[in-house]
């Protein structure tokens, strides 16, 4: 893989100067100002607007801060994408850097947890994105959306562990570190097999060098700062954009895939940060009251510890105390395994039960078959004690 930081910043270097400048005006034709991987493809807005009948409002998936997202396809149908196209009130020039860091970004970042990008389009003032379409939506319509089946345990287990795995990669897999910067279930989306991708790259940012760090509190993308309920504090305080923001921001989606609920909650009758009752729930070894009433009864106590765990540490006050998104994924593999484990021991035992097979086994009483939380909170009481590792307050 290329290192994106010279690449970013000799292409952004071209958009700082004036208007009229021939440079900008040759890369403002094509927008990546170098050559670009063989598998983007650069459309133009007939072929944008062949995939979507002409932006047909039918095939709206929804709108975003950046513009319209339509479901498109190309090649008779066989190809179906994800077409975003940028707000015409863009149009003076706004939502260009962003286009521009997102194109950049996935141009060159390929993994199995990362959107794909398949080309983009960069004509008659428009600027559009084609991605891979994403066949059953953002995490965030499986967990609070209306009309969906609740998502199983197991399957929220394997999207964190697809989640992880991406963000790990961003924080490891380039030469400087990359991050997110805007994490969100939103930004989480599952393909036909329910394997999660990364998206939205608008305010991605490569870490910046460790020897170099501002003394003064730097101002934070806006679009950063609007991301509530998954920023960082510490990160608002210092606006200083580092991987531990991306674990801070993981852990608030740790929190709603276990209670199903969105960042900010109804709590006696405030609206509170899902984060802040979560810790403070965990504190008090409540937490079990609050988590999504689908999965009582269905997580097994010991996944269950360790994932409430994980989600606390990752939200710890102190960025300098958060894991590493490498730790987070392993962990996040163990709390799969013990759920698995879980699950065989109660089939073996339902089946050891089972009528046609009792008379061939030892009669005595077992309590129940299912070896997982089905009522209260049991003895996660002691997380509280154990999840403060580092924190301030
Ligand atoms: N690749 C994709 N495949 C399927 N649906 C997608 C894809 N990309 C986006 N969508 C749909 O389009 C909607 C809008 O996406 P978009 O990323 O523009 O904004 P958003 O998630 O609403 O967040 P924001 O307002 O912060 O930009 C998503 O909620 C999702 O339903």
């Amino acid at each position: 893989m290329g290192e994106p930081p010279r690449f970013l910043s000799s292409f952004f270097s071209v958009f700082k100067k004036g208007k009229s400048s021939r440079k900008q005006q040759s890369a403002l034709r094509n927008p990546v100002a170098v050559a670009l991987p063989e598998e983007i493809h650069q459309f133009s807005l007939a072929q944008i607007k062949a995939a979507t009948s002409n932006f047909n409002r039918d095939l709206i998936l929804g709108e975003g801060g950046f513009g319209t997202v339509y479901k498109g396809f190309f090649n008779d149908g066989k190809l179906v994408v994800a077409v975003k196209r940028k707000k015409r009130e863009f149009e003076a020039g706004a939502g260009f850097k962003e286009f521009q860091t997102e194109l950049l970004m996935l141009c060159q970042l390929r993994h199995q947890h990362l959107i794909p990008l398949i080309g983009f389009c960069f004509d008659k003032g428009e600027m559009i994105l084609v991605y891979q379409y994403m066949r059953n939506g953002p995490l965030s319509d499986r967990l609070y959306g209306s009309g969906y089946d609740p998502l199983p345990w197991k399957r929220r287990l394997e999207i964190c562990i697809g989640a992880a795995r991406g963000l790990h990669y961003l924080h490891t897999g380039a030469k400087r570190a990359i991050i997110h910067g805007n994490l969100k279930t939103s930004f989480l989306l599952l393909d036909e097999n329910w394997v999660c991708r990364l998206s939205d790259f608008r305010t991605s940012k490569l870490r910046p060098r460790s020897n170099c760090k501002p003394k003064t509190p730097e101002k934070l993308d806006p679009l950063v700062q609007s991301n509530l309920g998954y920023l960082d504090p510490e990160c608002l305080e210092t606006g200083q954009l580092e991987e531990k923001c991306d674990v801070y921001s993981f852990g608030v989606v740790l929190f709603q895939v276990l209670c199903g609920r969105r960042p900010f909650v109804e709590h006696d009758g405030e609206m509170t940060a899902l984060v802040d009752l979560a810790r403070q729930s965990i504190k008090e070894g409540t937490i079990y009251n609050i988590i999504d009433p689908y999965l009582k009864g269905r997580i097994a106590p010991e996944c269950f510890r360790l994932f409430v765990d994980m989600a606390s540490s990752c939200t710890r006050v102190v960025g300098d105390s958060r894991p590493e998104m490498g730790e987070v994924e392993a962990m996040l593999h163990r709390a799969l395994e013990l759920q698995e484990k879980a699950d065989e021991e109660a089939s073996f035992r339902a089946f050891a039960h089972a009528p046609h097979h009792k008379s061939r086994v030892d009669n005595s009483d077992v309590e129940s078959a299912s070896g997982t939380m089905d009522s209260g909170a049991g003895d996660i009481e002691s997380i509280a004690s154990d999840e403060s590792g580092g924190r301030s307050c």
